[in-house]
């Protein structure tokens, strides 16, 4: 690697091109051409069509960064994993790593069935490199990390996949990594264990190694990175800290489904429990709300700026925004709008600018586009780094009012005619700490008042946004959220 020395990993112009052949026998006859052609000096025919799994790759990951890596099925994320360890040679471009490289990337990947688990931690540990003495001496540490008592004795073909796990994690973070890649696979241990692996990742970021972690978990991305890079169909479409390209995933899900929405719609498909008797049923979307064919989301989504001066000065940001549309922010089937959602002070005056312990009101207006019942009017409070602080719906207080425990109108079983426009008002008072958020909104039909059977008819991220400021003389906690505590001798 070149004199950087805090930079761990190196991507340049990175690409995996594959060989499709239409039928096994078009290998051979390839094979049979190229080696013809060969010898009279001429280019051979081909008989096999070219797909880029992965194009164009290009980051660099500081030394001790823990760097994310997301995208949907199939996007490219195990390919760019197995062409930085080595298992894939690239068709283009180059990596560079310094340092040894610890990967977690197939489930007991590089585990021999039939040894035992010590046999196998001996034999794993000799791969990456490390002196029978090396092993000895950590040995103690493996196993306990591992925690999986008498098993360690068995051979791991008797292994659950939670038991392979622990077993990999273990060697894995105890041979000094310099360098620690992590495919999704924490995923199978169970809850403490998990939390273990989570404690360790940090530990081992404080100490300098670099963590490369793909997930399609976003909420775990959050949690274990700084900066994350966004794949799809092969390419890098957003990179930067991960709430931002988490944001740019959620628009990328979020057009994704509008567009399958849209094909429901183009195919009369009914939208399961929605009052057969009316003309809601086969409907057509409107033009207003039919989401775009191409995918807006571009490489122009790099950088995108969702800091909270940049979210303040964006037009219609502050107390309310629009939601008539299906834009990028949003998805749904299209049978009810979110028109607007705004949030006011106790006495109803638009106000995005709260402390603690003061009422908040948010307000859902939404439009009815067919005859419709069973509704939910819904909302998430999503902090600035888009962790999901609260979700709640008027059919959560359905379901409260149904097991005894308050006592209002049912909204679930109220009809409501194409064309009308209504509301739903929410109601609270800030128990949140210093901070900036976001307001989720959405309409949903509920087939049954349970949240089993959910059709999603209009869902708006950033719907709104408003911020949380502590006066330290009158009323003042420690942290992100107030757990109204009281002390006593
Ligand atoms: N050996 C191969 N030959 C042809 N195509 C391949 C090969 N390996 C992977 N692909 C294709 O490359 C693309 C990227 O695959 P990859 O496994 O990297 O995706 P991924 O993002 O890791 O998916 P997942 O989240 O489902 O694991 C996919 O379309 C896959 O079908």
């Amino acid at each position: 690697m070149s004199s950087d020395s805090n930079v761990s990993i190196r991507v340049e112009n990175l690409g995996k091109c594959y060989q499709i052949y239409p039928r096994p026998a078009s290998r051979l006859k390839q094979a049979v051409a190229n080696r013809i052609h060969g010898v009279l000096g001429r280019s051979a025919p081909r008989y096999f069509s070219e797909f880029w799994a992965l194009r164009d790759i290009g980051f660099e990951v500081p030394k001790g960064e823990p760097f994310g890596v997301i995208g949907r099925n199939g996007s490219g994320k195990s390919t760019l994993l197995q062409l930085i360890t080595g298992v894939l040679i690239p068709t283009q471009g180059t990596v560079e790593t310094r340092g040894r490289i610890a990967a977690l990337l197939e489930l007991g990947s590089g585990f021999n069935p039939e040894f035992s688990g010590r046999e196998n931690v001996y034999l794993n540990g000799m791969l990456l490199g490390l002196s029978r003495a090396e092993i000895d001496a950590k040995f103690d540490g493996i196993a306990a990390f591992a925690d999986i008592g008498e098993h360690l004795e068995r051979p791991i073909k008797t292994y659950s996949s939670g038991m392979l796990v622990r077993l990999a994690f273990a060697v894995q973070v105890q041979i000094d990594p310099d360098i620690l890649i992590i495919d999704e696979a924490l995923a199978v241990g169970d809850a403490l264990f998990q939390k273990r692996c989570f404690a360790r990742i940090n530990r081992l970021a404080d100490d300098g190694v670099t963590i490369l972690f793909v997930s399609h978990d976003q909420e775990t991305v959050r949690t274990v990175t700084r900066r994350s890079l966004l794949l799809h169909e092969g390419r890098a479409i957003a990179m930067g800290t991960s709430s931002e390209t988490l944001r740019a995933y959620r628009r990328l899900i979020n057009q994704e489904e509008s567009k399958y929405f849209a094909s429901l719609a183009e195919r009369e498909i009914v939208v399961e429990g929605i009052d057969p008797s009316t003309e809601g049923n086969n409907i057509k979307l409107p033009e207003s709300v039919m989401p775009s064919d191409e995918p807006q989301l571009v490489p122009e989504t790099l950088g995108l700026d969702v800091s909270a001066a940049a979210m303040m000065d964006a037009p219609g940001a502050g107390t309310t925004r629009d939601g008539a549309g299906i834009d990028d922010t949003s998805f749904g089937s299209g049978h009810a709008l979110v028109q607007r959602v705004s949030t006011t002070d106790e006495s109803g005056e638009p106000c995005a600018v709260f402390y603690p312990g003061e009422r908040i009101r948010v307000r859902i207006d939404f439009k009815a586009l067919v005859d419709l019942k069973n509704l939910n009017v819904s909302l998430r409070i999503r902090s600035r780094e888009g962790l999901k602080i609260y979700s709640w719906g008027t059919l959560n207080q359905d379901m409260q009012v149904a097991a005894g425990l308050q006592d209002a109108p049912v909204f679930w079983e109220r009809a409501f005619a194409k064309g009308e426009e209504s509301c739903a008002l929410f109601d609270f008072v800030c128990p949140l700490g210093p901070g900036f958020y976001e307001i989720q909104a959405a309409v949903s039909h509920e087939g049954q008042p349970d949240y089993s059977e959910q059709t999603i008819l209009h869902w708006k991220d950033e719907a709104a946004f408003f911020q949380v400021f502590m006066d330290q003389k009158t009323y003042h906690f420690g942290g992100s959220f107030d757990l109204r505590m009281s002390a006593s001798w």
